[in-house]
């Protein structure tokens, strides 16, 4: 699990670690782990380190002092290093130094009409770019002749700190931007590191330890690694029976829309052993696909069981309105999701048939979420855990990075890194998922960012075929950690998404095995 600060926070602990830590040695940390991950970069992209050629991108802050510096260790490993200032006057004075006196050239990014073609051909020339141009000072987008600059970048990017053009704080992006292929970062991560645009532009992103962390309080918010997830997973002991995991009771689909009840259902089954029952009007049809579910008619005569998933497929009419408050009155934990949502949104009085006490999990999408909160979000974090607060709910945001709230304020943050769950019914899917991980009793947080989790993976693993390849996605160019962007996928369907769900368990099953050894 990995903490997110704010950069007001991350600036907060920064001023007390140089009350223990001089800044220039602080700085120097940073700069190596910056140089540590150019050296890497050159070494998968350019089949070496000595000889290749490094171009920095030079701001007038600090972060262009951070890779100033860097530029001057990778001097001393044999690199060709051109700094191009983009405000010579006001350059890192230190920094600059240093590169000069390792033998790096430094040239003014402007000249009487915009960037000299100088500093175009630098820009050019370099195997790899460091962007160094803004950190966590930034705001607003890129000033012109930065924007001009980044333009002319076609290497791969290290970028310092951040990718310079996303707003520290929201990962949002305001014209043009940098896009890393690594983002090395300093002491613990920032929001736009895993929100919105930012979570994409940032690639692979490297935290360096720079004595910051004793000095950092609790995290705005956290994200899940696939090794807390597969800590978490539950899977049958000795002592278990089909009862003692949990029991789902599934309430999605309707004569309509049968296959939400089947991917719904189907997420559960694929989810956790133990039991899975169905209730409504596709009844027949599950049990043909899934014959393992015990499935009736109605939520009356479900029989016990310890969560429910309900929503997807039922309808917006008085039958659904009649499944949902039914599930509500069981005060069981309860995902809902879909029309489920539509209707609360709608229909205040249903609330009343709720146990204020027991978990009620929402996964809407952006439309969904404006029928709740009355607007899109915007800043997802914010409006997401507001939403949580106000309706005493967990609420899942869903999207490229998915944002978990709940109504204390804690919030869990799962930037997927590629967009292959974004197909029809692969909502379906995770609903199942979620409630089967509610049903065997798994903290309802932890749960949600378990689910989101694996769900995108098992996508991911789908599409590329990357289970079929020993754990390694088929790739165009770059390292076995490359960016998911590079992998080589096709397209898939929510039913594809759901077979892959065990090799997706697997593996973070496998990766917390691991870590612990
Ligand atoms: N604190 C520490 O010692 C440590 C900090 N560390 C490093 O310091 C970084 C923070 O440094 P910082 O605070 O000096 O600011 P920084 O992000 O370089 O930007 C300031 C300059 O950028 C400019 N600018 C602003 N917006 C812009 C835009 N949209 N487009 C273009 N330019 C823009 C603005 O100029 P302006 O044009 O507004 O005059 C201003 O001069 C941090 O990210 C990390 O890398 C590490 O070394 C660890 C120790
Ligand atoms: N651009 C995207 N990148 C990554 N994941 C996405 C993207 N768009 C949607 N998703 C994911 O796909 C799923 C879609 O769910 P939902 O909108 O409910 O679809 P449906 O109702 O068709 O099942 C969610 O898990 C969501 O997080
Ligand atoms: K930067």
């Amino acid at each position: 699990m990995r903490g997110v600060w704010t950069p007001d926070r991350i600036r907060a602990a920064e001023e007390r670690l140089f009350e223990a830590v001089a800044e220039p040695v602080v700085m120097r940390r940073a700069a190596n782990g910056v140089a540590l991950h150019v050296r890497r970069l050159l070494g998968e992209r350019a089949g070496g380190v000595a000889g290749r050629h490094v171009t920095l991108l030079v701001g007038a802050g600090n972060n262009g002092g951070d890779a100033l510096w860097a530029g001057a260790l990778l001097r001393g490993r044999g690199v060709g290093v051109t700094a191009v200032l983009l405000a010579p006057d006001r350059t890192h004075g230190e920094g600059l130094r240093a590169l000069r006196a390792a033998g790096g050239r430094a040239l003014a990014a402007e000249g009487s009409s915009g960037l000299t073609s100088e500093a175009v051909g630098a820009l050019r020339r370099g195997d790899v770019v460091v962007d160094g141009v803004v950190g966590l000072s930034a705001r607003g987008g890129l000033r012109p002749l930065a924007a001009e600059a980044v333009g002319h970048v076609g290497a791969p990017v290290v970028a310092v700190d951040l990718p310079s053009g996303v707003d520290p704080a929201t990962g949002l992006v305001e014209g043009p931007a940098v896009s890393a292929e690594v983002t090395v970062t300093f002491g613990g991560l920032k929001p736009c590191h895993v929100l919105e645009e930012g979570a994409a532009r940032s690639g692979r992103v490297r935290l360096v330890d720079i004595g910051l962390i004793p000095y950092l309080d609790e995290p705005d918010f956290t994200v899940l690694d696939p090794e807390d997830a597969g800590a978490a997973w539950p899977v049958p002991s000795p002592e278990d029976d089909k009862y003692s995991q949990g029991v789902l009771g599934v309430a999605a689909g309707s004569a309509s829309f049968p296959g939400a009840a089947m991917l719904t259902a189907g997420g559960a089954v694929r989810t956790a052993s133990g039991m899975v029952r169905y209730a409504g009007p596709a009844a027949d049809a599950v049990r043909e696909s899934w014959p393992e579910i015990v499935a009736t008619g109605s939520v009356g005569d479900t029989g016990r069981v310890q969560a429910w998933a309900v929503g997807p497929g039922i309808g917006t009419g008085s039958n659904g309105r009649e499944v949902l408050a039914r599930v509500l009155e069981e005060a069981r934990p309860v995902v809902a999701d879909a029309d489920a949502i539509t209707l609360l949104a709608r229909d205040a009085a249903l609330w009343d048939a709720r146990d204020p006490e027991t978990p009620l999990v929402l996964t809407p999408h952006d439309g969904e979420f404006a029928r709740l909160a009355g607007e899109r979000p915007e800043d997802r974090v914010a409006a997401a855990r507001e939403t949580a607060r106000r309706y005493g709910v967990l609420l899942l945001l869903k999207g490229n990075s998915t944002v978990v709230a709940a109504p204390d304020g804690r919030v869990l943050v799962h930037p997927s890194g590629h967009a292959w769950p974004a197909t029809a019914g692969s909502g379906d899917v995770l609903t199942g998922m979620l409630g089967k991980l509610l049903a065997a009793g798994v903290e309802p947080l932890r749960a949600c960012g378990c689910a989101v989790l694996v769900h995108a993976r098992a996508a991911e693993i789908a599409a590329t075929g990357s289970a079929e390849h020993g754990g390694r996605a088929p790739r165009v160019g770059g390292d076995e950690e490359g960016r998911a962007e590079r992998t080589v996928g096709a397209p898939i369907g929510a039913s594809a998404l759901l077979a892959a769900v065990p090799a997706a368990i697997r593996e973070v099953r496998a990766a917390a095995t691991a870590s612990v050894r």
